[in-house]
């Protein structure tokens, strides 16, 4: 799905991490580790085009993405990616429909058939709330808002940074299966996180800065 070869990034003297060459395969999720500072938000950033690696290539299928023009940068966000973020990253001040809305105008996906409004606010338990203004919710139905925009959406690849950092336990399950859902249906899901529950439930992890390439997440548990 996504292919990196050589990738690295340095600010000044300052090497973030360098040599990543491996596939970033679709239905599988992939699991950013390492200490605060080791650059897990920085390649979350290199992957979804906000950022450019210092050396290397990343291809997306048969594309070349890694230095994109603005405005194609901004049409393969639009129209392959998907985000969840701590802060959940919502209109505050909108229902919760109107921000489902938004993230069902792309008409491009890989994806034949996709869930309506109301089917995806089902499936993260807030059925009947489409009317609901954002800020009133708290955090835990926040990123349930942000992930039945996923669930609308269906994206290629989901970049994940820390999506369960402000959550409880029950909310960071509802987080990890929803993700799962989206890989089984055939998106690649990379999370960077500070979570040994999340990073235990995904396939591999790359320990940012340390390891090249991914290692099977049961070695890292085992570890
Ligand atoms: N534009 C920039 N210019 C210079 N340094 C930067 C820039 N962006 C990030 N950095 C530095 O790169 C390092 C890695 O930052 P990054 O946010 O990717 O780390 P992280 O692993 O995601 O950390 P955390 O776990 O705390 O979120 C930090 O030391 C940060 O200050």
């Amino acid at each position: 799905m996504i292919d990196l070869t050589g990738l690295s990034k340095s600010f000044g003297p300052r090497v973030l991490w360098q040599d990543l060459t491996f596939t970033i395969e679709a239905g599988r999720m992939l699991a950013l580790t390492g200490p605060s500072g080791s650059g897990k938000s920085t390649l979350l950033n290199c992957l979804g085009l906000l950022d450019t690696p210092t050396t290397g290539t990343m291809r997306h299928h048969d594309q070349n993405i890694t230095r994109l023009s603005p405005r194609r940068a901004r049409a393969y966000r639009r129209d392959t990616l998907g985000y969840l973020f701590q802060n959940y990253a919502l209109i505050d001040n909108a229902t919760v429909a109107d921000n489902l809305s938004v993230a069902i105008k792309p008409v491009r996906s890989n994806h034949g058939s996709r869930p309506t409004l109301a089917q995806s606010l089902e499936q993260v338990g807030l059925a009947g709330r489409g009317d609901d203004i954002v800020h009133r919710l708290s955090g835990g139905e926040q990123q349930r808002v942000a992930l039945a925009r996923l669930i609308v959406k269906q994206p290629a690849i989901v970049l994940a940074d820390e999506p369960t950092g402000a959550l409880d336990l029950d909310n960071t399950h509802m987080v990890i299966a929803t993700l799962r859902a989206l890989a089984d249906a055939g998106c690649a899901v990379v999370i960077a996180t500070h979570d040994a529950i999340v990073r235990d439930l995904c396939d591999s992890v790359l320990q940012v800065g340390i390891t090249t390439h991914p290692q099977p997440a049961k070695e890292i548990t085992a570890a």
